[in-house]
């Protein structure tokens, strides 16, 4: 249940990647080299790329963070998201999330993604995201929507939106081990009576849905807001995505056309969904907003006012999947049993995180929920991507 925040901010180290044997190193040492990999293959990229790609698999593996550019387009944001402090440093050394964040960042250069020239705007991730809404996986939640009865559907569309989570395409690269969901499904919290409470079903409010992969988790999302504002849960949304291709499979506006497109072709049920949304784009009752904050190494604590004022009009943000939430609580190694109201007591309205576990953060367990989790499955339960949450501070 929400909690209420105690008067001081409780505080935990600070999550670096320079563990070996951790989750966190296991990415920078593993995961990144595998992703650039992989976008390599996917496209029929020049000697100059390949040339960037070679340095930046040597420098974020074995070397310092190297400044951007002086004339970089996005410079003087970087310097103010922290850049000094990390440039020189071994990759490992630093925030995870800084370091992570950069990673990307250097990797839509390396591939010219930034410009100018001929590469400007290319998402080196979209044959990844393409494939995966055009899977028959898609086809079958789709065609599973029109099956669900009228009483079902809040439940339905808000779980799945919640575990959509769990199909982001990063994860998958190091997810192979894990267990299967089927297996260990399971909330380690539940608020979703509270969050119903936020959208009753004569609400008039604003949701602000901070939104995390493309293809088979933005589906569900969409579906989701299509509902409420059917509902009259809500009287408009605002999805929050990223300005330019993040986290392998973060959703940018052009994964949102490519996912309403796929609703607008299907048949049946989500059709019907694909026209609510078409619709309310055209009217404002849906928007889209990509703020450069949501791609930023930092978390929601140190949010730009314009955002913090955006936010706080909101009758309910709902903030999707790991990486947000290790943004909207810290990345930090929190106690378990850390109240989610006092690490997001600076986040300027009601809250709510749907998210499956990714990754090492956590907090508003129970102590008996923590400890059955431990006693099953040691620490395995905190990255395998086989639990959910959905807490809600109000
Ligand atoms: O935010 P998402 O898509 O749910 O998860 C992103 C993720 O795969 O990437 C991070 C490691 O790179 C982890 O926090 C998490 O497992």
């Amino acid at each position: 249940m929400p909690d209420t925040p105690s008067p001081h901010p409780p505080s935990a180290p600070v999550i670096l990647g320079n563990e070996p044997g951790s989750f966190p190193h296991s990415v920078l040492a593993e995961r990144h080299p595998a992703i650039i990999r992989q976008v390599r293959d996917a496209f029929p990229y020049g000697p100059a790329q390949h040339r960037a790609l070679d340095a930046l698999l040597a420098g974020c593996t074995k070397g310092v963070v190297e400044p951007l550019p002086v004339d970089a387009h996005d410079r003087a944001r970087w310097e103010a998201w922290g850049m000094a402090e990390c440039v020189g440093r071994s990759w490992y050394d630093i925030p995870w999330l800084w370091s992570e964040s950069y990673f990307y960042r250097q990797l839509l250069d390396a591939v010219g993604h930034f410009g100018p020239g001929p590469w400007q705007g290319i998402d080196p991730f979209r044959p990844f995201k393409l494939a995966e809404l055009d899977s028959p996986e898609t086809d079958e939640e789709l065609a599973a929507l029109g099956a669900l009865s009228a009483d079902d559907l809040d439940r339905a569309l808000l779980h799945g939106s919640l575990w959509g989570n769990r199909a982001d395409l990063g994860f998958r690269l190091s997810a192979a081990h894990a267990g299967s969901a089927d297996t260990a499904p399971g909330l380690v919290a539940d608020d979703s009576e509270t969050l119903w409470s936020l959208l009753p079903s004569t609400g008039a409010g604003t949701l602000c849905l901070i939104a995390d992969n493309a293809g088979r988790e933005l589906i569900p999302d969409l579906l989701l807001i299509a509902h409420l504002l059917e509902r009259g849960r809500i009287g408009r949304a605002v999805l929050h995505i990223k300005p330019y291709p993040y986290y392998v499979s973060d959703a940018t506006t052009a994964d949102v056309l490519d996912a309403l497109r796929r609703l607008t072709g299907a048949r049946r049920a989500a059709v019907d969904y694909g026209r609510v949304l078409w619709s309310a784009m055209a009217d404002g009752r849906l928007a889209l907003r990509a703020h450069p904050f949501s791609a930023a190494p930092l978390p929601y604590a140190d949010m730009p006012d314009d955002l913090r004022g955006e936010l706080a009009t909101a009758a309910l943000t709902v903030v999707k999947g790991d990486l947000n939430y290790r943004r909207l609580v810290g990345d930090r190694l929190w106690a378990p049993t850390t109240p989610f109201g006092d690490v997001t007591a600076h986040f300027p309205g009601p809250v709510a995180a749907l998210r499956t576990l990714k990754s090492d953060v956590i907090t508003g367990l129970a102590p008996d929920t923590e400890a059955a989790l431990v006693a099953a499955e040691g620490q395995r339960w905190r990255t395998g991507g086989t639990h959910a949450l959905i807490q809600v501070r109000t």
